[in-house]
């Protein structure tokens, strides 16, 4: 049912570069992880693929010990960065790489590499060479090679880094319904703090090494179990003691501070900035604290030297 780690560590030489890493994931579950460069991210999916040992811990899969199976034998397909495509092979001959007794030359032809094609909608596409493709179709086909071995894991290594912003929602949307639809038990690294919350079922926050939180996205970014986890995974505001009221000290997130237009704690407004899909509100309170607030695009924001209230959700 589902990918194991327990207690996994490992590095380079001297010092644990991953330290003591436990984390499961069920079949059909994406599980996004966030971290800082250079945190060791891509070292734990190498350690998973079989590409870098590990020094202490363990690797399961449905229950079997994978630790020291060879990686073309452990079920784990990985979508690399770029996608890695072999340029002279044609986007079917690609997706035969994955299958083993297929040849490039009749690569097209086969079901299992059509079937494969299909599912990542590049069926029309399967004589055409990588560099006769956009950025998006070259990853699907990196996804649709990564499957070919019916793998039960699939390890997604910043996969849609070099995708615009547009043409990354989409191609992200769509391989991850099909990582669900086929059921494989997925990780997914990434940068990017809105991709991570948006594309998985839990979110891991990776900090020097291991596992800081892991949790739904909702939890993660409500509930961070630490200054560090919230700054990671999202704006963070200093809000004076008087808007806190007697809400303990925690985390506040922008879009928890509104303008109240009944009451609040009172403040005047500096300056408004139009920022396209937000408007910024600076406002400073009684004590010469500044803050930013967040307002709709839409909303008709308060003239600058105006009165308004903040409230805080
Ligand atoms: N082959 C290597 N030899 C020695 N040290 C390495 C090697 N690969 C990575 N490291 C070091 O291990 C640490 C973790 O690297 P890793 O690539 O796993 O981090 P990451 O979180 O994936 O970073 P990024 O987000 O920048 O890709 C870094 O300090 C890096 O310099």
């Amino acid at each position: 049912m589902t990918l194991r780690l327990h207690a996994v560590s490992g590095g380079y030489g001297r010092g644990a570069v991953v330290d003591g890493v436990d984390l499961d994931v069920s079949r059909g579950e994406i599980v996004s992880v966030l971290g800082p460069s250079g945190s060791g991210k891509s070292t734990l999916l190498r350690m998973i693929a079989g590409l870098h040992p590990l020094t202490s811990g363990g690797i399961s899969f449905d229950g079997r010990d994978i630790t020291a199976v060879p990686t073309h034998r452990r079920g784990v397909g990985l979508v690399p960065q770029d996608g890695a495509l072999f340029p002279r092979r044609t986007v079917a001959g690609n997706v035969a790489y994955g299958l083993p007794g297929v040849s490039a030359r009749r690569a097209a032809s086969h079901p299992e590499v059509r079937r494969l094609l299909d599912l990542v909608q590049l069926s029309d596409l399967a004589d055409r060479l990588p560099h006769q493709l956009s950025g998006g179709q070259r990853q699907r086909v990196a996804v649709a090679r990564a499957l070919a071995a019916r793998p039960g894991v699939v390890l997604l290594d910043e996969p849609f880094n070099a995708l615009d912003a547009a043409l990354r929602a989409e191609v992200r949307t769509g391989v991850c319904a099909l990582l669900r639809e086929v059921g494989v038990a997925a990780l997914l690294i990434t940068h990017d703090r809105a991709e991570a919350f948006l594309a998985a079922d839990r979110v891991a926050v990776f900090r020097d090494g291991s596992i800081a939180q892991i949790g739904s996205p909702g939890e993660v970014y409500r509930h961070p179990v630490s200054a560090e986890v919230a700054c990671l995974t999202g704006d963070v505001v200093d809000v004076p003691p008087v808007l806190r009221g007697g809400a303990p000290d925690g985390v506040v997130r922008p879009s928890q501070i509104s303008l109240d237009p009944k009451g609040g704690v009172r403040a005047v407004v500096t300056a408004v900035r139009d920022a396209g899909e937000r408007q910024i509100v600076s406002v400073r309170m009684a004590g010469g604290e500044v803050l930013d607030i967040d307002c709709s695009a839409f909303s008709l924001p308060p003239e600058a030297g105006s009165e308004v209230g903040l409230r805080l959700d």
